[in-house]
């Protein structure tokens, strides 16, 4: 099974102390909702457990993954794949954006994949559209459609649904269950505690300099209400 694992996990910028002592697994299977105040270092241990930042101190191995060649100095890299909050797109069309996505995606990945994709995202309208174009709810639609397609292990979503209107982030969620459903690991930052969150099964929280990972994922209501007034 295909996992990141992080040992006695530290990160600090200058004098400021975000997490220290961190142990952490983030498995094919899990669906982690990942909780915290603004600053509290969610999208820098997601950009850590995807190798794409070094931690203070500690280690993050992955497991489960074909062997990296020789050359490739990051073992981490495209292990547990990190979709930012404002999603990269490649300059060219919406279509384009997915279909270079298929190049790298797995051999069994269907040409009808790009279709299914755009039909999921509700993006096929705009399949044409330069993804320049788009508004900030298709790009992140796009970008979930483009993960969707690459079928990662490991998918970690950074606010995927900030900022959306009812229609994207019902959207998303279909992805991103279709995605849990497919077996994809998912570790979710969020602000707010919703439906997509509600897929999730187990939950992180950084606070205090600590992340605790032992926490029972049922919220009360007034839990909910409290998490949301204070973000
Ligand atoms: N490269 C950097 N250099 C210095 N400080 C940084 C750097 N990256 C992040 N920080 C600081 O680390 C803290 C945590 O940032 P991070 O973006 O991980 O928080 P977050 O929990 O994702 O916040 P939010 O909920 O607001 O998105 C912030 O105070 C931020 O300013």
């Amino acid at each position: 099974m295909a996992s990141i694992i992080a040992r006695d996990l530290g990160m600090q910028f200058q004098q400021r102390q975000l997490f220290s002592g961190a142990n952490l697994h983030f498995a094919e299977g899990d669906c982690i909702y990942l909780m915290g105040d603004n600053g509290s270092g969610k999208t820098t241990l997601m950009k850590i457990l995807a190798g794409l930042q070094t931690p203070s101190s500690g280690s993050v191995s992955a497991e489960g993954f074909a062997t990296k060649k020789l050359w490739q100095k990051n073992t981490l890299n495209g292990c547990a794949v990190y979709l930012h909050q404002h999603p990269y797109l490649y300059d060219g069309t919406v279509k384009d954006n997915l279909k270079l996505a298929l190049e790298l995606a797995p051999a069994d990945s269907a040409g009808s994949a790009i279709a299914e994709a755009l039909e999921l995202a509700k993006l096929g309208h705009l399949a044409k559209s330069q993804a320049s174009h788009l508004s900030g709810g298709e790009r992140q639609r796009l970008a979930i459609a483009r993960a969707w397609l690459l079928k990662p292990r490991l998918l970690m979503l950074d606010e995927p649904v900030s900022n959306m209107d009812k229609e994207s982030r019902e959207l998303v969620l279909a992805m991103t269950a279709r995605l849990k459903a497919d077996g994809t690991g998912l570790l979710i930052a969020s602000h707010q505690h919703g439906q997509l969150t509600a897929l999730c099964t187990s939950r992180w929280l950084i606070q205090d300099g600590r992340i605790a990972t032992n926490l029972d994922i049922r919220f009360t209501p007034s839990q909910e209400t409290h998490y949301v007034l204070a973000n």
